[in-house]
């Protein structure tokens, strides 16, 4: 495997009890293994067990609430999370916004159950005041290229290559990822050149008429 990482958000596009989640994960895990390129998936939570027994692929919550066990109700608890076999999760999506201290705490809660972090950001001053905060990764979306099927490689460039350069400047252990309207292998390959490691993506795969087919074409120039 190369040290590149896709992670694919299914956020709530998929309706039913989990088989479309599960379909989607298996065509991420064949594209994973003809391709050497790690492909992640982020289901519903309630389709985290469900998609993380059927299929051996990186599963990551979509977020998580840093409470411990005992009396808080309807947050999303990390414990259950790793349980439902997780690996790691998303934080501070640009669709579920998180304070500053709560993404703080957030990463700490994940991290001390030994799950990835991967701290979503809108631009370069937020992408290092999370790389300061010490993720495994920060993953710079500007909200409005997403869902937009306009890359942020092509339409943005310089807030990839600033979040990079202002990562390694605070924290070089802090790897860098990038999405928004990333749905093709000119997008994934313009990604990587910019310094990024690899791509947080969506709506390009999840609502292609066939994911596997749009998987291989986002593999297809790296
Ligand atoms: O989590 C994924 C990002 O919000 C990108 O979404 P998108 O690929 O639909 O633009």
């Amino acid at each position: 495997m190369s040290s590149t990482l896709i992670v694919l958000n299914l956020k709530t596009y998929l309706e039913g009890t989990g088989e479309g989640a599960v379909k989607v994960a298996q065509a991420c895990k064949e594209v994973a293994d003809e391709c050497g390129i790690e492909i992640g998936v982020a289901p519903q939570f309630c389709d985290i067990y469900r998609v993380a027994s059927q299929v051996d692929l990186p599963v990551y919550s979509q977020s998580l609430d840093p409470v411990g066990a005992g009396s808080f109700t309807g947050h999303a608890f990390v414990q259950s999370i790793k349980d439902a076999g997780a690996v790691g999760t998303l934080i501070n999506h640009s669709e579920c916004r998180l304070t500053l201290a709560n993404i703080d705490a957030s990463i700490t809660t994940a991290r001390d159950a030994a799950l990835k972090t991967i701290v979503c950001t809108n631009n370069v001053a937020t992408s290092a005041a999370a790389a300061a905060l010490g993720p495994d990764y920060v993953a710079v979306e500007p909200p409005e290229l997403i869902g937009s099927g306009i890359p942020v490689s092509k339409a943005d460039p310089g807030v990839v290559t600033g979040s990079v350069d202002a990562v390694k400047r605070i924290n070089p252990a802090v790897q860098v990822l990038c999405g928004a309207g990333i749905s093709k292998g000119e997008d994934l390959a313009a990604a990587l050149e910019l310094g990024s490691v690899g791509v947080l993506l969506a709506s390009g795969i999840v609502k292609a008429a066939d994911p596997k087919v749009a998987l291989e074409d986002l593999v297809s120039k790296v």
